[in-house]
């Protein structure tokens, strides 16, 4: 199995794919007004000659938002043939299951091909390293003679052409060893696929680089007010100060140097809960500092205790083991593992999907102790016989409730019963995320220990206030037009839209570069190389618009993203929760809007209304028409089709359960409701 479940996903060998180049102003429209003639622009470029994009041929598109979906089979998606965009229609997925299993498949990789049939291999490297994903504003649009434009990416992973990158070795289909399976050093999740050759370049080591963060923002002393409980037998007190953390002196300066003064909530409780050797099950809002949350003790703890130094070793035998269902979060978790191991003999190493495994080894083998991985990579690695689990006594997951969810939760079963890993009594198992529904909360029982402690700050599974939500009510054919006249007032602002396939990823891409809007986009049918850049040139402004899938909604933490557009809402008000929490981080302000369709998005009416009330937002009033409607008379707006928890499931439970804000006691606690400023 991949390590996301957006990955696992059988490769065709060579299908290679194009986006023509069409222009606003061919756009005709159609009997609704909205759909349109996608009639290529440059005939004088040989390579979109057959790249009609005919009403006849295309008109699914539009229409298949609900039955295309990341996880689930796809037959030809995408570009196919060298031109005729296919339809979605042949994706089998329902609209109910859209987040189906993991099996779907990969057709072709929908990109945006420049139309030269024989230049694939060739240009792609070139046009990816010089150009940014979709090029400049104004090359996006220039089609053929242009290096920096369309790239070829769609025959990247082809096993026929071969191609070499900065930090990749060839690799050719036609040898025997081009299609490994996962035995013989594939990628995990690919039964028949090629070699994955891809080694991310090495992150920058210079301390600066090392500490680099940005503000938090005007709302982080309102973090304070933010009611916290904790449930479960005999909970540590919370501290109150970095000081009382009694962290070694390298961790207080490394703490120093990131940026950090004050603690947030969840980490004025994780901390001493993982300090006393308890297991942890806690819930933040997006975006409050969950990540240092548990760093920081577990590191602590490795020092005082003492660790086997770092040395090269075939079997490395780590102390902590952090899982993350995402390759671009695991990096992330990894690089503020570093950061706060700076100066110590504790070494922490990275590995996940879409990278060469090869390469991986070389990393873990030069000493481990704390090991960064996507569920995927770590089987692999394990079977290997390059991990050792035995001297394992951090185990954490982050985004907890997707690594427990149908997805992951087989595979993270599988880690907890590996050979060598040490009964849940014999290691402290930590879990965090935003959301925790119940049922998840129930499977997590599995890995904990009985007194497991639940940390939950504010509402479990709420919004974070500091992101203002509109939604707003669009149809599927006036999304487009919608969503760049929102784009053309953001200005240059960084902005994530959030789209459900990954084919319209690369569509909507494609048609705002043509808006002269310079875009990129990251999804699961991208090399991983390609979603790196894509980060990459997203993190540094040079383009700032990322088009996303759900693969983007969960962790990332990318400075300055001020805006989250729902061009497509998600299937689940959890996803939800997690896409509008890439902005408004860390006491800084947001804004996320959502395209509400009435033919697609009724059943998240009523979730959303209350999660726009928990939040202290306006909600329209045909939003609760619609989700009265659906649930009749006897809906309050409390009760959500995806449930989620609003307390620890144990409640039935006997322990302690201590109510309080963070850093206040309760009865000095300002009521959180009262505070109208949030936004
Ligand atoms: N005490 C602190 N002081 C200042 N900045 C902090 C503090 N704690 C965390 N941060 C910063 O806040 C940002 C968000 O933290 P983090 O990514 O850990 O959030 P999270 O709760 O894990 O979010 P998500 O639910 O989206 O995964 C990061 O840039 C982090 O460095």
């Amino acid at each position: 199995m991949g390590d996301e479940d957006w990955e696992a996903e059988i490769i065709k060998p060579h299908i290679s794919s194009y986006v023509p180049v069409f222009e606003k102003d061919r756009y005709s429209s159609g009997a609704n007004g909205d759909t349109f003639n996608r009639t290529p622009a440059s005939s004088s470029d040989p390579g979109f000659s057959n790249n009609k994009f005919e009403e006849g041929d295309s008109s699914g598109f539009w229409r298949e938002s609900s039955n295309d979906c990341e996880d689930n089979q796809t037959r030809n998606r995408g570009f196919s043939k060298r031109g005729g965009y296919q339809d979605g229609n042949d994706s089998e997925a329902s609209g109910s299951s859209r987040r189906g299993g993991r099996g779907s498949f990969r057709g072709c990789r929908g990109g945006f091909g420049r139309g030269s049939p024989n230049s694939d291999y060739e240009q792609d490297e070139g046009t990816q390293r010089s150009g940014g994903i979709f090029g400049s504003r104004r090359s996006a649009l220039s089609g053929a003679g242009n290096g920096d434009t369309f790239q070829s990416r769609s025959g990247s992973r082809s096993g026929r052409g071969g191609y070499k990158g900065l930090n990749e070795e060839v690799i050719t289909g036609s040898g025997k060893n081009s299609w490994k399976s996962e035995a013989e050093g594939g990628e995990s999740g690919d039964t028949q696929g090629p070699k994955v050759t891809y080694i991310p370049p090495p992150p920058p080591e210079d301390e600066d680089s090392i500490f680099a963060h940005y503000q938090t923002g005007i709302n982080f002393d309102k973090y304070d007010t933010i009611l916290v409980e904790v449930s479960g037998h005999d909970p540590p007190p919370a501290i109150l100060t970095f000081e009382e953390a009694n962290l070694c002196q390298t961790l207080n300066n490394n703490i120093a140097k990131a940026g950090y003064t004050k603690l947030t909530p969840v980490q004025k409780y994780s901390i001493p809960i993982i300090q006393g050797g308890r297991d942890l099950m806690a819930c933040a809002q997006t975006g409050s500092g969950k990540t240092a949350a548990f760093l920081l003790p577990i590191l602590a703890h490795m020092m005082r205790d003492g660790i086997t130094a770092s040395r090269f070793k075939e079997l490395q035998e780590p102390e902590c083991i952090i899982v993350a269902p995402t390759r671009e979060l695991i990096n992330q978790i990894y690089l503020e593992a570093r950061k706060f191991s700076f100066g110590t003999c504790v070494r922490a190493v990275v590995t996940y999907g879409g990278t060469q495994l090869g390469h991986s080894i070389r990393q873990i083998v030069q000493g481990c102790n704390i090991l960064c991985a996507t569920p995927g990579r770590l089987m692999d690695i394990i079977g290997k016989e390059k991990i050792g689990l035995r001297q394992v006594k951090y185990l954490v997951l982050d985004e907890a409730d997707r690594m427990l969810d149908m997805g992951f939760g087989p595979e993270m079963k599988k880690l907890i019963s590996c050979p060598g890993m040490p009964s849940k009594e014999q290691r402290q198992t930590l879990m965090f995320s935003a959301t925790f529904p119940e049922e998840i909360q129930r499977l997590a029982g599995e890995f904990l220990k009985a007194n497991y402690l639940f940390v939950a700050v504010g509402q479990v599974g709420g919004a974070c206030r500091d992101v203002q939500q509109t939604i707003l009510q669009v149809g599927q054919y006036s999304k487009r037009e919608k969503l760049v006249e929102i784009l053309r007032n953001i200005g240059d602002e960084r902005t994530m839209v959030f789209v459900e396939t990954k084919k319209k990823a690369d569509f909507i891409a494609t048609f705002l570069c043509q808006e002269k809007i310079s875009t990129t986009s990251i999804h699961g049918d991208r090399e991983q190389r390609e979603r790196e850049q894509a980060l990459g040139d997203f993190r540094c402004g040079k383009c700032p618009v990322l088009v996303a899938t759900s693969v983007a909604a969960r962790g990332l933490d990318i400075e300055n993203v001020q805006h989250v557009i729902n061009f497509d809402l998600p299937s689940t008000i959890d996803e939800y929760v997690h896409r509008i929490g890439r902005t408004g981080r860390c006491g800084n302000t947001g804004r996320a809007i959502s395209f509400f369709d009435l033919e697609s998005d009724s059943q998240l009416a009523q979730p959303l209304v209350k999660v726009l009330s928990d939040a202290q937002q306006d909600v329209p009033a045909w939003l609760e028409e619609i989700a009265f409607s659906t649930y009749g008379p006897g809906f309050s707006g409390n009760a959500r089709g995806n449930v989620f928890a609003s307390v620890d499931t144990r409640k039935n439970y006997h322990g302690k359960s201590s109510l309080n804000t963070a850093g206040f006691s309760s009865s000095q606690a300002p009521n959180p409701v009262d505070d109208e400023s949030w936004d």
